[in-house]
Parts: C-alpha cells; sequence; structure tokens
C-alpha cells in the first residue's frame, strides 16, 4: 500500500507543457492476430484486397510449461511470432465537425498516446483515432472471426472483453503491460418478465455491465487507463499515481486496477454523497481517500487543479483513453446477439463519457464492416441531475450546467458533464433521445426490475424508467429489440433499496415495497400469517401492473 509522496521536483511537473506530438518513435506492432482452429475453418474473411490475412491460431494446443505463467506465454509467442500489421492510435482533438474515423493526417494536430496530455491546444476534448484505413485492410467477417475466437478463454491478454479487442483499443501497447482482471464479457439477460408483463415486450434485454469486478462498467475504461500508465512508468515517465474525482464507480475501479498494478491510487470523492459499499471500495484497496465537502463537480475541478500540477495521471474520462476501453460493451452487445443490430439502447448518462463511448463502440463495427447501421441510442438522467436533458429539450440550443441536486442516483449526481460535447455528438449521429425520471419513477422501475429478479441499481433503474416512459408515448415499439445497459451492480446501493422497501422515503408512496413481516416464532402465528398470504395471491409480492 506504500506510495510515493511527490518529492519537491516532481512539483513542477506540468502536463500542459510544450511537447513533442510527433510519434514516431512509437515501437512497431506485433499483432496476435491469430484465429482458432475451429475459426479458421469456418473463416473465409480476406483483405480489403483480396489477400488471405495472416490467421494463425490463438490458443495453441500445447498446454504451457508448469514453470511459466500465461503472462510469460504470451511474450514467448509474441517473440516467435512477429506478425506485424502498421496498426496505430493517437490523441486528436475531439471535432463535432470531423468524422471520428478521419484517415490520419500528419497536419491534424495529434500526440502520441505516450504523452500525458488531456486537452487539445485550444483547451477543447481529446479522442483516441485509429488508423482507420490499416483497420480496414482487414474485412468485417475477420475482425468478427478473431473477436469470437477469444471468447471464453483464459489467453492472456484475450481472456478480456476488453482486450479481446486489443487491436480496436490499445493496438500498440505490448501485451506484458496490459493490467487486467480479466473483464467484460458481462452477460446480456433476457427481461422477458420485466419486458412482456409490464410493457408488452419480446425482446427486452438487459446488459449487465455491473456485473463486474468492481461492481461497474468503469472496469472496462480503468483496465485501458491503468494499462497505459503501467506502461508509462515502466518507459521511466515521472508519474506518482493515479488521480480521480468520483461519484463512488470510478473511484472503485481505479484503486483496485492501480492495486493489482502497484500503482498509488488518488481518489476525490464527495462527502456523504456515495454509498457506504462504494466508499468501502477504495479504502479496502488500499487507495487514498480524500473526502471534500463539495459535490462531484467540486472534486472535478479540484483534481484537475491537481494533475496539471503534480504528476498524478488524470483517471476520469475526460481522459478519452477510458472511453477506449468502455466502447468495447457496444462491440460485446453485438457480437452477442451474432452480430445483428439492435433498435435502441438505453444508457443511463452522468459525466456522459459513456453514451459516447458506446456511439464510437456501434460505429466503429459499421465503419469497418461488421454491421450495416447502428441502434439508436437513449441517454437517461435523473431529472435531479439533467443538464443534457434540458439541453435536448432547448432543441440543442443552449447548454447550462445546472447544481444537481440529490438522487438516489447517486453515481450520476453531477451538473456539469464533462464529455457534454461527446454525448451531443453521440445523440445527434445515432438518431438519439434524452429522457428523464423522477425520484419516484427511478425508485419504482428499480424495484419493479427486482420483482422481475434482477437487483438493479437505481442508475438501471433511471434507464428502466425511460424506457417505461417511451413505450407509453409509443416511440419504442413492442416489437422492438431493445438494450438497457444496466451500470453497476444492485448490492453497491442496497441503503437504497432499503430506504425503499421500509417506506421511508418522504413523499413517495414506494408502491411496490416488500417489507418483512415481523412473526412470533411460534407454529400457529406463522400458520396465520401464511394462510393471509395465500388466501390473497392477488396481491402477492411479486404481481407486476401492466404499463402499457
Ligand atoms: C453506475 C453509473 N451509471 C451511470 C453512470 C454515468 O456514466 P457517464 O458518467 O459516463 O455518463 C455512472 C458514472 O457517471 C455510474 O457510476
Ligand atoms: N459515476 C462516475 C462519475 C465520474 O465519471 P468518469 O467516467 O468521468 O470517471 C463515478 O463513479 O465516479
Amino acid at each position: 500500500m506504500a506510495a510515493t509522496t511527490a518529492t519537491a521536483s516532481l512539483l513542477t511537473f506540468n502536463p500542459h507543457s510544450s511537447r513533442s506530438s510527433d510519434s514516431n518513435h512509437r515501437p512497431r506492432l506485433f499483432l496476435h492476430n491469430k484465429i482458432p482452429p475451429r475459426a479458421v475453418v469456418s473463416c473465409t474473411a480476406t483483405t480489403s484486397s483480396g489477400d488471405t490475412p495472416p490467421l494463425t491460431p490463438t490458443h495453441a494446443k500445447n498446454r504451457r510449461p508448469a514453470d511459466e505463467n500465461i503472462r510469460e506465454e504470451a511474450r514467448r509467442k509474441q517473440n516467435n511470432h512477429p506478425a506485424t500489421v502498421g496498426l496505430s492510435s493517437r490523441y486528436v482533438p475531439f471535432s463535432p465537425s470531423h468524422s471520428v474515423f478521419e484517415i490520419p493526417s500528419s497536419n491534424r494536430e495529434h500526440y502520441s498516446l505516450d504523452e500525458v496530455v488531456y486537452r487539445s491546444r485550444s483547451g477543447g476534448l481529446l479522442d483516441v483515432e485509429h488508423d482507420i484505413s490499416a483497420l480496414k485492410k482487414y474485412d468485417g467477417k475477420y475482425w468478427k472471426a478473431l473477436f469470437d475466437s477469444r471468447v471464453g478463454h483464459t489467453t492472456w491478454p484475450y481472456g478480456s472483453g476488453v482486450w479481446s479487442k486489443k487491436e480496436w483499443v490499445l493496438p500498440e501497447i505490448d501485451s506484458d503491460h496490459i493490467v487486467s482482471l480479466f473483464e467484460g464479457n458481462s452477460n446480456l439477460f433476457w427481461a422477458e418478465r420485466f419486458g412482456k408483463e409490464l410493457l408488452g415486450m419480446n425482446d427486452l434485454w438487459v446488459k449487465q455491465c455491473g456485473i463486474s469486478h468492481t461492481g461497474s462498467f468503469k472496469d472496462l475504461g480503468m483496465t485501458v487507463l491503468v494499462s497505459q500508465v503501467n506502461r508509462l512508468i515502466k518507459l521511466g515517465r515521472p508519474i506518482v499515481g493515479v488521480g480521480c474525482a468520483s461519484t463512488g464507480d470510478t473511484s472503485a475501479a481505479l484503486s483496485a486496477y492501480c492495486a493489482a498494478a502497484s500503482i498509488p491510487a488518488f481518489v476525490f470523492l464527495p462527502a456523504d454523497r456515495i454509498s457506504i459499499a462504494q466508499l468501502v471500495q477504495p479504502i479496502a484497496n488500499g487507495a487514498y481517500v480524500l473526502s471534500l465537502d463539495t459535490d462531484f463537480d467540486g472534486c472535478m475541478r479540484l483534481i484537475r487543479e491537481v494533475t496539471s500540477e503534480l504528476p498524478i495521471y488524470l483517471a476520469n474520462s475526460l481522459n478519452s483513453l477510458r472511453l477506449e476501453g468502455q466502447k468495447t460493451a457496444a462491440i460485446e452487445i453485438l457480437q452477442q446477439f451474432d452480430w445483428e443490430v439492435p433498435d435502441w439502447v438505453i444508457v443511463p448518462g452522468g459525466n456522459l463519457g459513456n453514451i459516447y463511448a458506446f456511439y464510437k463502440g456501434f460505429e466503429m463495427c459499421r465503419e469497418l464492416g461488421l454491421v450495416d447501421h447502428i441502434p439508436r441510442l437513449v441517454c437517461a438522467q435523473a431529472a435531479n441531475a439533467n443538464p443534457l436533458y434540458l439541453h435536448y429539450k432547448s432543441g440543442w440550443n443552449d447548454f447550462n450546467p445546472v447544481i444537481a441536486s440529490t438522487t438516489y442516483a447517486s453515481a450520476i449526481q453531477i451538473g456539469d458533464p464533462v464529455s457534454i460535447d461527446r454525448a451531443v455528438f453521440a445523440l445527434k449521429n445515432s438518431n438519439g433521445i434524452v429522457e428523464e425520471a423522477t425520484e419516484e419513477e427511478l425508485m419504482d422501475a428499480m424495484a419493479m426490475a427486482d420483482l422481475t429478479g434482477m437487483f438493479a441499481c437505481p442508475h438501471t433503474g433511471v434507464a428502466l424508467a425511460a424506457l417505461i416512459k417511451l413505450r407509453e408515448t409509443g416511440v419504442i415499439g413492442k416489437n422492438d429489440r431493445t438494450v438497457v445497459v444496466s451500470t453497476a451492480h444492485g448490492l453497491k446501493f442496497a441503503q437504497s433499496k432499503v430506504a425503499y422497501h421500509s417506506k421511508e422515503i418522504a413523499d413517495m408512496p414506494c408502491k411496490f415495497s416488500n417489507p418483512p413481516v415481523n412473526v412470533k416464532p411460534d407454529f400457529g402465528s406463522v400458520m396465520d400469517v401464511l394462510q393471509g398470504i395465500l388466501k390473497n395471491k392477488s396481491t402477492s409480492a411479486s404481481s407486476l401492473p401492466t404499463m402499457v
């Protein structure tokens, strides 16, 4: 747990100081574009020039020697098979007027991923740009077969759902530098009862991104960011740790990945505004936890100032590296539907990096020929923290940050989202919609989901409440294939469920509460209670109303 305190000399570090944007010094890529025999047999993929790509099995038939671990095994195979393909990625200014997949031009402002830079020269957001023409040397069938071949295996690093798409994430990173907990590959759950009984829907799905190592989708981006930091430290860059402001999930993910890599983590948390389960995660993982008497937006301002003065690397999604990992959830959804495109994907939004990450993942699949169109995106916000919703309702005319009020969806209690421009771009380019949910709507939606066997978090409740509204108004049709993105595990937010089921919430009827019955421990009392329940089956705890 020991962490180095910043020394006086390091205090002068300034990540915004002038730097070379030359990325020619990058190491050559050693690409593991190898497909196991079963995939090779069925794979008819060719490069756009008609050549057969250099496909060889990823998963060796022979067991590795007993004294070799999976990282060493990957290193040995990499060195033995230096299949080089010129894939590369770099930072460019995020620009709503450019396609995300411009053919890279040397004239554009750009930075190597090995630089510490979070903002463009004009102070705008950055984006990770991939060399799309190099990726296009392989057709859609090739990429599908490659990605499909890696699911369910433990080969380093492809056993991770994120790193199974390494060529599209950080193609140049050495597998040896990767810090992975084999995140991703989360289940896509058919929400049969919620869909059918409540909404008359046949094809409703929940992408369980919260069933993950630290209990939220943040693991997907954090493996990428911490891996790159690990690389920078190995290259000798003066980084003393990684820091973030957080509403509880980013901090949990950062702390876990930093602990796994033995890198110090610094987390800035808004005091008394995150759940106990979230607070204890960075504490347990040995991070430096600063509890600040301000809201998330205040913490965000402070971490930005601190990371521009100290050699602490910024881990919030302002840093576009994070979104490269998060976008793999979109690719995974397509993969789980055998590369068929759903009609709608609903994502709860706060700091607004994730809605853009989903757009980018879908759009990359379209651009590279894996699918021919992308789904319509819905961003769902809590009405108590709804700056994007207000912006959408104004016809995208004015964006005004808000002071976010308290919400049970505490991880999205954000009034001044850093990725507002990315979110607007994603929604405009996916024919998207923004919806909002009141506290009662989100808590009731969460409770109804739980009654059908889920254990949803309040943010998933926001997305489900948005779905209910869009079904009621007929915007989403009953046969539309719809995916709700569940962003965190419900166990992190048990306090909100306890409050709901105890009917402790002021001005909220808590219609679906199911408090326990206190019964004397004797046979007669127990029988009386059970007979009362059995007589009145129609009011059983698990009955759902019909909303549509
Ligand atoms: C559980 C949960 N859901 C949704 C979000 C929203 O994601 P984003 O900030 O990328 O919009 C967050 C974090 O903000 C979160 O922690
Ligand atoms: N919900 C987030 C808020 C910060 O978002 P980020 O994606 O910018 O890190 C959290 O859990 O901290």
